[in-house]
């Protein structure tokens, strides 16, 4: 809040309409490269509105598309200087201390992930090779590593003994108290309602009118809709996420809650698009076991859906918790919501406007973006700067999707 009588800054280096996780990475590295940037978000924070809430997001080395694995160590690297510049644990895995450190989080344990699927899945494959191991664990290793799991006839997993999990609420907030501490100014509660383009960007709020010759787009599911003002049409899907929470048999049983690793599926018949868990964080005694989908929805009205609406995914999950986690209850126990932002092949949009190169794009992170944030910021705050980005950005680029252009010029 500017000071009475005092007239409110309103001119800026840069503007970064978002502060989920990705907003306020990209915010962090322009701020401490002492650019003068706003950060706008329309919720009052702390929110649970986006995509950014909750206690617990996975973060793994291995990933079956090498552009991925190949930001990882950079970003593992970037959580750390986080950590450090704050004094705040953000993640448990071996890279932050490994088994047996003390936080608030009570006794805190590496965690790993291990990747399920039918032996010689492409996808699978891909994440060995991105391990440089050449170890798949079949169900008895598996069984005797991880008591919890049983893999099914002709099922193996891969072990990434460098994942663990992202404390996301932490992190977020973290993030956002170092962009402010290097100067940055974080505005929230004030929805952006207008943009107009230009050598010098205008940004209109349900409080006041700023000025910036760059603007950094990263507002999740609303993205869409922003792009749609400035004439690009993105195949950008918001889905509304179950998070379902589900609760050990015997409680406090050792083979599950708190000493699992994270896990995820590949290539699985009966769960094509995946499932993942992670161990008990936010609920003791309640595993995080979600399916990799959910329903398309309207950002604007993602709490009209009635309670009675058909939840598809939780007979798919209940059905794998069966077979995969037989020590855990099949209805779940908690469930929560979130928003993910597909795009048609599930890899991010990190690009400039085609037609206003100062507005960038950060968006369609599809479920799997936030152990990433700190290098998608990175990115971001580059492109914004007119830099040669870090990383081939082909991937990324909005042309991938054809007709996208034609929309907007
Ligand atoms: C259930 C679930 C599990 C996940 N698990 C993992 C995981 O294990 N590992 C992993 O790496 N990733 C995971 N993800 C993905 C990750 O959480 C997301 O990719 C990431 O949070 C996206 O962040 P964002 O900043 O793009 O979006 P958001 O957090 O939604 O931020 C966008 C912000 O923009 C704001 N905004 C929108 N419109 C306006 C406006 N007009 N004016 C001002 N502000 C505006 C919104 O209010 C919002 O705060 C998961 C996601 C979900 C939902
Ligand atoms: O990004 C991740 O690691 C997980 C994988 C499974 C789906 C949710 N996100």
């Amino acid at each position: 809040m500017a000071a009475p009588n005092q007239p409110q800054k309103s001119t800026y280096d840069v503007i970064v309409i978002g502060a989920g996780i990705q907003g306020s990475f990209t915010a962090y590295h322009l701020a401490q490269r002492h650019k003068d940037t706003l950060l706008l978000e329309q919720f009052l924070l702390p929110h649970s509105r986006g995509s950014s809430h909750g206690q617990s997001r996975i973060i793994r080395s291995t990933y079956p598309q090498e552009y991925y694995s190949r930001m990882m160590p950079e970003s593992f690297r970037l959580w750390q200087q986080l950590e450090a510049e704050t004094g705040t644990t953000l993640y448990r895995g071996k890279e932050s201390g490994g088994s047996c450190r003390k936080g608030e989080q009570g006794e805190l344990t590496q965690t790993g992930l291990v990747v399920l699927g039918p032996r010689g899945q492409p996808e699978l494959e891909a994440c060995r090779r991105s391990l440089g191991v050449d170890e798949v664990l079949d169900a008895a290793a598996l069984a005797q590593r991880y008591p919890g799991f049983r893999l099914q006839a002709g099922k193996v997993a891969v072990l990434d003994s460098t994942a663990g999990v992202l404390f996301a609420d932490r992190a977020l907030r973290t993030v956002q108290e170092v962009f402010r501490r290097y100067g940055g100014t974080l505005r929230d509660g004030e929805k952006v309602l207008r943009i107009e383009p230009g050598a010098t960007v205008t940004v209109t709020t349900t409080a006041g009118v700023y000025k910036a010759s760059r603007l950094i787009i990263t507002a999740g599911a609303w993205t869409g809709a922003f792009m749609e003002q400035l004439g690009l049409r993105l195949p950008l899907q918001p889905l509304r996420i179950d998070v379902c929470y589900w609760r050990e048999k015997q409680p406090g049983s050792a083979s599950l809650g708190s000493v699992s690793p994270c896990f995820l599926t590949l290539g699985l018949s009966q769960a094509p698009h995946g499932i993942y868990g992670l161990p008990s964080i936010e609920y003791p005694g309640l595993m995080k076991v979600c399916h990799h989908h959910g329903s398309p929805i309207d950002p604007e009205k993602r709490d009209q859906a009635p309670s009675s609406a058909p939840r598809p995914d939780i007979g798919i999950l209940s059905s794998f918790i069966s077979s995969y986690l037989p020590g855990l209850e099949t209805q779940p126990a908690v469930m929560e919501t979130c928003l993910y932002t597909n795009t048609p092949d599930g890899d991010f949009i990190l690009d400039r406007h085609p037609k206003f190169s100062n507005i960038i794009i950060g968006a369609g992170f599809s479920g799997h973006g936030f152990k990433l944030a700190p290098v998608v910021g990175k990115l971001l705050c580059e492109l914004s700067l007119g830099e040669e980005p870090s990383y081939n950005m082909a991937h990324f680029a909005i042309t991938r999707f054809p007709g996208v252009l034609r929309a907007a010029l």
